[in-house]
């Protein structure tokens, strides 16, 4: 597959972006790859702490004349952004297929969800109100401010290359942060495209700042954590480097919101609609080939309809077109990289070794890469099984069956994670105490898909903490100051 022809060229970059410069000196680089034909796409620079460190001092610099702009003018650079996002989608959606793998419309898709967030955001920045206080002596008067955190370190992760980025920096610089976004090494294409953006948009220098980091990333990550000059610390990615970054945090008392892990129920009662739940649980399961964080992880169906259900399942899967997304047909696009294959089929493999049969066979495409993987339907999974405890984040389907409501409620809360869930059911009474009782940061009912810019996202547990998105998510780039005013005379 050659090179994605786009109306603008030059939303293709070669360098990190650090104060407005682009960046292309290094002492090293790092070669991206398309991982539908394995080819190399690009060599960027791999940056090191001292270019990490140029980039906070950028960050910290603007963040003084940045904190004390007007909020109708950070809209109006956040729309002027939401605009051009939505201009270029097409080619930033060429972009986001060819280093990530994921179909063409899947990608355009992600291009207008992440803009989205621009456009809740510059809707969102002029109103974070304070409160009017009366305190407990009467000659007091108390108000809050709620004012901007300072420097915030966005680190994202490569199955969502645009809107992981968009959903953490439109929060920040609506709320007067300024940031330093270093994104997977594996998909900078997308992040580098946004900032060229990003400057057309108009935002100050210093305000958007972006590093480049593959085999440096530790470090680069190490020094985000422990600059004083950064506040905050927003992290997308799994639930192990989720408590690293917490814990390299500590010294400098940081605000933390993190998006980690999941590990999704997707119950599906007797009573529901059978070809809608199979059409969702499909949405939500094979979205991005399962390498989502709300991907359907574990499908409990009540025991009655498990047969029925799996069979439709397998019928809707096999009609799939698996093939490099940037073909018009495609349907699916490939996996990230070949560990994230292997992760798959070790749970596939300890799966049908502890008794599961197999609806749909899938497996490896060699055929077509090394990264394509053909999905898999399984129905009898045992509790005791890898993927009933451990996110798969691949295409593989374990269906497991249920009796009861209680039951049911407790597989799915056996687990140290709480990001998002699934209830399928016609009668409002399983709907509303079934949700109550999930240990989830967000339940999905009788749709598969439910990611929007207005709701609040995040998890409970293990999946970590902050919200994103909604009326909720500018606070994690805010602090709230009360200001006390004592001394007033008696009232009147
Ligand atoms: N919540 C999500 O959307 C999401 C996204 C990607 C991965 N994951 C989870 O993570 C698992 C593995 O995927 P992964 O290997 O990409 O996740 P990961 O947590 O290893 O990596 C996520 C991001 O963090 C970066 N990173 C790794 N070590 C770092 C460090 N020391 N300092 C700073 N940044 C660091 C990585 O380069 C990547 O960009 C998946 O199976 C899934 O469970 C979740
Ligand atoms: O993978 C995490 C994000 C999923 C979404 O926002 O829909």
């Amino acid at each position: 597959m050659p090179r994605p022809i786009l109306q603008r060229e030059e939303l293709i970059r070669d360098g990190a972006y650090i104060n407005g410069q682009w960046i292309r000196e290094a002492s090293e680089y790092f070669e991206v790859i398309d991982p539908a034909s394995n080819e190399v796409i690009a060599k960027l620079p791999d940056q090191n702490v001292s270019a990490v460190n140029d980039a906070i001092d950028a960050a910290y610099d603007s963040f003084q004349s940045y904190k004390n702009t007007t909020p109708r003018q950070r809209a109006t650079w956040l729309r002027k952004l939401h605009s051009l996002m939505i201009e270029n989608a097409q080619d930033l959606g060429q972009i986001l297929t060819w280093e990530n793998g994921k179909a063409l419309s899947d990608a355009v898709g992600e291009i207008r969800y992440g803009a989205s967030y621009f456009e809740w955001y510059a809707e969102e920045a002029p109103r974070a109100y304070g409160a009017v206080i009366q305190p407990g002596n009467s000659s007091n008067r108390a108000f809050t401010l709620k004012q901007p955190v300072g420097v915030c370190g966005l680190i994202c992760p490569w199955n969502f290359p645009s809107a992981m980025i968009t959903r953490k920096a439109a929060a920040a610089l609506a709320a007067g942060c300024t940031v330093v976004v270093r994104p997977d090494a594996q998909t900078p294409l997308s992040a580098l495209a946004l900032a060229l953006l990003v400057e057309e948009a108009g935002f100050p220098k210093g305000a958007f700042n972006l590093v480049l980091a593959d085999k440096h990333t530790p470090e680069v990550g190490l020094a985000l954590c422990e600059s004083p000059k950064v506040r905050k610390i927003s992290f997308t990615g799994s639930t192990n480097i989720g408590k690293l970054l917490m814990r390299q945090s500590s010294s400098t008392m940081k605000k933390l919101s993190f998006e980690l892990g999941g590990n999704a129920p997707f119950i599906v009662f007797e009573d529901a609609d059978l070809e809608h739940a199979v059409d969702q649980a499909i949405a939500s399961k094979f979205r991005g080939l399962g390498q989502t964080c709300v991907c359907a992880n574990r499908v409990y169906v009540q025991d009655s309809i498990v047969e029925k259900f799996a069979n439709l399942m397998a019928d809707k899967v096999r009609k799939f077109v698996i093939g490099h997304g940037l073909n018009e047909d495609t349907t699916h696009g490939c996996m990230i990289n070949s560990k994230a294959i292997l992760k798959v089929e070790e749970h596939k493999r300890d799966a049908i070794e502890k008794g599961a049969k197999v609806v749909l066979e899938g497996g490896p495409l060699k055929e077509l890469g090394p990264h394509f993987y053909s999905p898999v339907i399984l129905t009898d999974v045992p509790q005791s099984a890898k993927v009933s405890k451990e996110e798969t984040f691949g295409p593989l389907c374990p269906i497991f069956s249920f009796k009861t409501a209680e039951e049911v409620v407790s597989y799915a809360n056996d687990t140290n994670v709480g990001l998002g869930s699934y209830v399928f059911s016609r009668d409002i009474n399983t709907i509303y105490t079934v949700s109550e009782a999930l240990e989830t940061g967000m339940v999905s009912c009788n749709t598969g898909l439910f990611t929007d810019s207005a709701i609040p996202f995040g998890g409970v547990k293990e999946s970590g903490f902050g919200r994103e998105g909604s009326l909720y998510g500018i606070d994690d780039y805010m602090v709230i100051k009360v200001i006390t005013i004592g001394g007033l005379p008696k009232k009147i």
